[in-house]
């Protein structure tokens, strides 16, 4: 079989199309369930994200096989452990052949250095994205881990801090963007989670906000899940997500 081109890091990442701008959350146990459901979505889409719940059932040879359906793949693995650790595990991952990975912002200045670092290593690593305050956090839980700030102020303060460590860009909640753009300008690639069309159950995610509202805000990148793996049809579903993101 012919792989399918594989478009270059730069094109699939400053693209501005909608189809660029939505990654498909592949919250799967298995690489079968997860092909499946890529198939289902009829081309409508070109972001699979593969977290750790897929990645540790399916490994670098299912981003192989998302790569050879055409698609682009954003690795989600929060790495967050001693700066050695994460930089041999960016190592590792670079092969696999992803164009986005993630890190934990909270992992710190040395471990966000060293993880900068081992990606600019090799041409072909994953653009690092670091996560700032998780989507389904709000102030309370933030409290609970003896964080007394709002997200707003710890995203901001984990913002600069990555920023100045060298990532790519960040991932945040919609309600951050604008402020982050204030602080930061238009560089940063800015990843947002937590998107609920009206209507859609808002499940474990606490800092909410439309696909229109996260694109207006300034947001790079969307990350969509259950809205669209739990759909009846997810190919419709992800195609009017695409529409209204096209559409700000
Ligand atoms: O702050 C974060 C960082 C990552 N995520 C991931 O995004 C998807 C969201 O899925 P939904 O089903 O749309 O809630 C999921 O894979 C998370 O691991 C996040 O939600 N928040």
């Amino acid at each position: 079989m012919i792989a399918a081109p594989q478009p270059t890091h730069a094109a699939a990442v400053t693209a501005p199309n909608a189809a660029d701008r939505l990654a498909v959350a592949l919250d799967f146990p298995t690489a079968a369930q997860a092909i499946a459901f890529v198939d289902s979505l009829e081309g409508s889409c070109r972001w699979m994200k593969v977290g750790l719940e897929l990645y540790c059932a399916a490994g670098n040879s299912l981003i192989e096989t998302l790569r050879n359906r055409g698609m682009n793949v954003f690795l989600d693995l929060k790495l967050h452990d001693i700066p050695n650790t994460v930089a041999g595990a960016i190592r590792t991952v670079t092969s696999a052949g992803a164009s986005l990975l993630t890190v934990h912002a909270a992992g710190g200045e040395a471990m966000l250095r060293a993880a900068a670092e081992a990606a600019a290593e090799n041409v072909n690593s994953p653009r690092l994205l670091a996560v700032t305050v998780l989507t389904s956090m709000d102030t309370s839980q933030l409290t609970g881990i003896g964080i007394h700030d709002t997200p707003a102020t710890q995203v901001l303060r984990l913002a600069h801090l990555a920023t100045a460590c060298g990532v790519d860009g960040l991932v945040c909640s919609a309600e951050e963007v604008a402020p982050i753009r204030q602080t930061l300008g238009a560089i940063p690639y800015l990843v947002v989670p937590g998107i609920r069309p009206t209507g859609s159950p808002t499940g474990d995610q606490r800092r909410i906000a439309t696909p229109a509202e996260a694109i207006q805000s300034g947001a790079s990148m969307l990350v969509v899940g259950r809205p669209i793996t739990q759909s009846q049809n997810p190919a419709e579903t992800a195609r009017v997500i695409l529409a209204e993101i096209a559409s700000v």
